[in-house]
């Protein structure tokens, strides 16, 4: 597992479109190496503003989007369509307006889905998606992995002293009560984070700066699940300069 890394950009604009820049060369990359690429979404504020600024830059077209698989880390547990749902927030950032097919985008289940109002079906059908995906089924290695980063150190929907965030078996779980609303949820866990090539944890503002110093130390993942969201071959923690504050200094 990787070491975390930190790039620290001035402020949340900077942030987001140079991680968006960053995006496209690890997606060409990818396809260049793989034949494909795989990329796992997050929600939250600045996980969309990447997306936005993804899709302002002419640079995106660059990356063959008829060969990028899309995934999410989470998803609040909304009907189709609902603003809340991260779904929705990256269908009208980026999604709507690349030529990704719609076979490539893999959603979690809304609560007016298949399964109805059964998160707990929606996360073990997200589970079969993931290993239909991967080999022999088991969760593929994505080629990066965006994650948001609570205030109290949740990533994806694993909130700290979860279920979730003691699972070691299944890569997805269906989360109830979550502290942030909406409170139910889908979320992968962290071995699924895990098997990531490449994890990010973007995060901007001074609200972020204690959870972010802490989850760059071991501490233990059930008090402060982003420490445990680390990337096979790196982890990257992508932050302005108010989420930076309390990093100690590096030479
Ligand atoms: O609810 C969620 O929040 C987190 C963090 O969001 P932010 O607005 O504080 O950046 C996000 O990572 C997660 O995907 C989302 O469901």
């Amino acid at each position: 597992m990787s070491r975390p890394e930190v790039v620290v950009h001035r402020d949340g604009e900077l942030l987001a479109a140079a991680t968006a820049a960053r995006l496209v060369t690890s997606l060409v990359d990818a396809q260049a190496a793989r034949g494909s690429a795989s990329l796992v979404l997050t929600g939250g504020r600045t996980g969309i503003a990447v997306l936005e600024h993804l899709r302002a830059t002419p640079a995106r077209d660059a990356v063959d989007w008829s060969r990028v698989d899309l995934y999410w880390g989470d998803e609040r547990f909304l009907p189709s369509g609902h603003p809340e749902r991260n779904e929705t927030q990256a269908r009208e950032a980026l999604l709507d307006h690349v030529p990704v097919p719609a076979g490539r985008v893999h959603v979690m289940e809304p609560s007016d889905g298949r399964f109805g109002d059964d998160p707990e079906a929606a996360a073990a059908a997200y589970a079969d998606v993931l290993a239909a995906a991967g080999p022999d089924g088991s969760v593929p290695s994505f080629d990066v992995c965006l994650l948001g980063v609570g205030e109290e150190g949740h990533v994806a929907s694993i909130f700290p002293g979860s279920p979730a965030v003691r699972e070691r078996e299944r890569p997805v779980v269906a989360v109830r009560d979550c502290p942030k609303p909406p409170p139910t949820r889908v979320s992968l866990t962290l071995p699924a984070i895990r098997a990531a090539r490449e994890v990010w944890l973007i995060t901007t503002g001074a609200a972020k700066a204690a959870a972010v110093a802490t989850g760059l130390t071991d501490e233990d993942e059930v008090r402060l699940p982003a420490a445990g969201a680390r990337g096979l071959r790196r982890t990257l923690w992508l932050l302005d300069t108010a989420a930076a504050a309390e990093v100690p200094a590096t030479p």
